[in-house]
């Protein structure tokens, strides 16, 4: 029997999920410290990873993860893991994302990671995106909305100000309906926007804030893009 159509473009899905994944990992050099991203594309970094040393392969490379369930998942895989403390600059870094637009700026945040996320991205020399050609978006919240971290201290009042700016409000919850907490012990609010004109400008709005703890605007920070889809692979750089 053939599978429904929903679960075989969900297989097509994952395939090119995992496809853009074992291209990226393809960059990784023996000796090398890597940042490892959180979400169901970088699992499959994470997996390719494991698979190489299962042969032998890049047996003395460590990564830094960035959420605690991509570290119980690489260290259930036996990949070794250090520290930003330990290696305060990474040869690279290998994460996915929820939208990319035409130049390579990016949504982030789905899984609620954003903030080790940026911080593991800004601390690499070189920052692998990896994503399905589903991703892609001729412009940034045209299909997702901006997850903004903020501290439980005084959240209400980020809320009141993101409205101010003209967006939707969503608290995220998690699967019991409480508030989803972060890693770092901070809620998110998923903020709608619509599609963007001005990113940098938003940005600059968002960080001049003081309780919002970071954004899921990745912007400048691709150095590279790999898209996976119906036509292959294809790598991207930025300009
Ligand atoms: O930013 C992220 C987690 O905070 C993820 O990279 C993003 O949500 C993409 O996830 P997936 O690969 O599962 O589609």
């Amino acid at each position: 029997m053939s599978p429904s159509p929903e679960k075989g473009a969900a297989n097509d899905i994952d395939r090119h999920k995992r496809e853009a994944a074992e291209r990226a990992v393809e960059s990784i050099q023996p000796g090398m410290v890597v940042g490892l991203g959180t979400g169901s594309t970088a699992a499959f970094v994470v997996h390719r990873l494991a698979a190489l040393r299962g042969e032998g392969k890049l047996l003395d490379v460590k990564g830094v993860p960035t959420s605690r369930r991509t570290a119980v998942l690489a260290e259930s895989l036996g990949i070794p893991l250090t520290t930003l403390e330990a290696h305060p600059v990474l040869d690279v870094c290998i994460d996915g994302a929820d939208e990319v637009d035409p130049e390579l700026r990016l949504i982030k945040g789905g899984g609620g990671a954003l903030l080790r996320e940026k911080i593991v991205a800004q601390a690499s020399r070189r920052v692998i995106i990896v994503v399905d050609e589903g991703k892609l978006s001729p412009r940034l919240g045209t299909r997702w909305a901006v997850p903004v971290e903020v501290l439980p201290f005084g959240w209400r009042s980020q809320a009141l100000y993101l409205e101010g700016l003209g967006a939707r409000v969503t608290q995220r919850l998690g699967p019991e309906g409480s508030p989803f907490v972060t890693d770092q012990g901070h809620f998110i609010l998923d903020c709608a926007w619509g599609a963007l004109e001005h990113p940098e400008a938003l940005a600059a709005r968002l960080q001049a804030r003081a309780g919002i703890v970071e954004h899921g605007l990745f912007l400048g920070l691709t150095s590279e893009l790999i898209v996976a889809g119906s036509r292959g692979v294809e790598v991207r750089r930025p300009g």
